[in-house]
């Protein structure tokens, strides 16, 4: 009686995740995760029952020995001949396979009301695990190291605290109170995940405050963002680096009273790209010249500062200790000051062992969902494009990102698809920032089945639906790896990623594999279907 109980559960669990798409996937989210619990629950009740033994824990692919039978689970049925696997792929959309919601709700994080009703109203029931660690820290005025897997609430994480200390959500400006200058300044570096990171604010805002917010992003009217900052008098900027320092080295900028900076995509705002901006807005928010008592600039910044991402090197670390007061870092549910953090400790090599790299590997390993899989299959040059159809078309993707390293290769790829029928669209760097949100807006929506891209689309990229990632052309290493293949998979979601690649690449892919610590299964297309074959055997062929 008991297991029919727990079965009907189970099945009532999953119905509301096919049913993801259609009703609000937030509220499936929060529905997700409260039957979760009830399961725990039971598994803890009968002593038999438990989210590995449903599927929902971690799926990744495991590899037994070479002649055995290499295992799958999840959505992937094996099916077994002499010396190769059929997988025969479920149609279902994309499910919350692996638990990331955190045990605590919203309402104990000490946000305020009007930010509670904010996030009630926009769906949002239940914090993540990085959400419920970062909320308390940034609250109690730590400067904070932000590091957790790709599509697991990063920005959230540090936008919360940011509210509830300021603007209408706040509770704390007083009615008829002049507005000061600009209090929070978020910074990425891309215009994409700006424009991303100022539609979440929105959202939270609501439409009678959303004129608190300001993006100054590259490409953009640089005049029209201006007068907007005169007029709007925003608490908060979101903006690429050459955007804002272009616009604070005008004057038009007013940012020494700033509370708060976020360097969101931290590793790559650290990048030589970005590094005189970077530099400048460093010095410059949060700081008043002539504020020290004899009338010097003063020599600690007065903000909290605040570095985001899935991939946390050492020279992160390193910048977050010069430009940071006693900060912490925040890893998925945990919370640790940065000075503590010992060389050997397990969880994060911060400091680099043998090398500075391997500080890096480390924090790569953490950055990938645990629900994703990773295949690569080899391909002739000119035959990837039919590679990256017959894959699209044996997972069935709906919703795919393929990833090249040129931007002029990318037209190539989207006329023979399009040739072969498939609804596809390029969206690189050299399109206008029209055209960019044009073909974003198509792909979010379903009109582009495959957005062919590159490292423009690695970094912050939030589409839910994304169920495929194909490198058709290889990273440059882990860490690059990583970011793609974070735009699926996304809040615990289930995703698949494929590299695609030359005979003669096959030993990057390895070290690949070996630094991330994750298996990559080869795979071969075949009557319709994605079949793992022992690789040995493959590449010898
Ligand atoms: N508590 C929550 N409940 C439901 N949805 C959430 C919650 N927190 C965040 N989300 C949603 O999850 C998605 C992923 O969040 P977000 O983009 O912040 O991830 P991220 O960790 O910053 O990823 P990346 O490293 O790729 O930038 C977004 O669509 C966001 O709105």
């Amino acid at each position: 009686m008991a297991a029919v109980s727990v079965s009907t559960r189970f099945l009532v669990l999953l119905q509301d995740f096919s049913a993801f798409r259609k009703i609000s996937w937030r509220s499936a989210a929060a529905n997700y995760h409260r039957q979760s619990r009830l399961l725990c629950h039971v598994a803890k009740e009968d002593g038999s029952l438990t989210l590995a033994s449903l599927e929902l824990g971690n799926n990744s692919p495991r590899r037994s020995g070479k002649s055995k039978a290499m295992k799958l689970e999840g959505s992937f049925v094996r099916a077994a001949t002499n010396d190769r696997m059929k997988v025969v792929k479920e149609k279902k959309p994309a499910e919350i396979v692996s638990p990331l919601f955190s045990a605590k709700s919203f309402e104990e994080l000490g946000l305020p009301d009007s930010l509670l009703d904010s996030l009630e109203r926009e769906g949002f029931s239940v914090p993540t695990d990085v959400q419920s660690a970062a909320v308390p820290a940034i609250i109690k005025g730590h400067d904070a190291v932000i590091q957790s897997y790709t599509g697991s609430g990063k920005t959230l994480a540090y936008l919360l605290p940011i509210l509830s200390e300021i603007g209408p959500l706040s509770g704390k400006a007083k009615s008829g109170e002049k507005r000061a200058e600009i209090q929070a300044m978020i910074v990425a570096p891309s215009r994409e995940l700006g424009m991303q990171i100022v539609r979440e604010v929105e959202k939270l805002l609501g439409p009678d405050h959303r004129r608190m917010v300001q993006q100054l992003v590259g490409g953009a009217n640089r005049m029209r963002q201006e007068e907007a900052l005169k007029k709007n008098k925003p608490a908060i900027v979101v903006g690429t680096p050459g955007r804002i320092a272009e616009i604070s080295k005008s004057g038009r900028l007013h940012t020494h009273g700033c509370r708060f900076l976020v360097l969101d995509e931290v590793d790559e705002l650290l990048s030589f790209n970005f590094r005189e901006d970077i530099h400048r807005i460093i010095e410059h928010v949060g700081r008043r010249a002539g504020a020290g008592p004899k009338g010097e600039v003063d020599e600690r910044a007065n903000r909290q500062t605040i570095l985001v991402s899935a991939t946390v090197p050492f020279s992160v670390i390193r910048a977050a200790k010069s430009w940071s007061h006693e900060p912490v870092l925040v890893q998925a549910n945990k919370v640790t000051p940065l000075d503590t953090v010992q060389p050997t400790a397990p969880a994060i090599s911060l400091t680099p062992t043998t090398s500075e790299a391997d500080g890096q590997i480390q924090t790569t390993i953490q950055s990938l969902p645990p629900a994703l899989k990773h295949f690569y299959c080899i391909s002739k040059h000119q035959h990837k494009v039919d590679a990256l159809r017959r894959c699209v078309h044996a997972l069935e993707a709906q919703s795919v990102i393929a990833f090249m390293n040129h931007s002029k290769q990318l037209k190539d790829v989207v006329y023979k698809l399009e040739a072969r029928g498939m609804s596809c669209a390029e969206l690189h760097g050299d399109l206008g920032k029209l055209g960019r949100s044009t073909v974003l807006k198509k792909f979010k929506n379903g009109e582009v089945r495959v957005l062919v891209t590159n490292e423009l689309s690695a970094r912050g990229l939030d589409v839910a639906e994304c169920d495929l990632v194909v490198n058709l052309e290889l990273p440059t290493d882990a860490v690059h790896y990583a970011h793609r293949a974070g735009r699926t998979g996304r809040l615990g979601r289930k995703g698949t990623v494929v590299t695609v690649c030359e005979e003669s690449q096959v030993f990057i892919v390895k070290k690949m594999e070996k630094q991330l610590g994750l298996p990559f299964e080869y795979c071969e297309f075949v009557d319709g279907e994605l079949v793992v074959t022992e690789e040995d055997k493959a590449i010898i062929r």
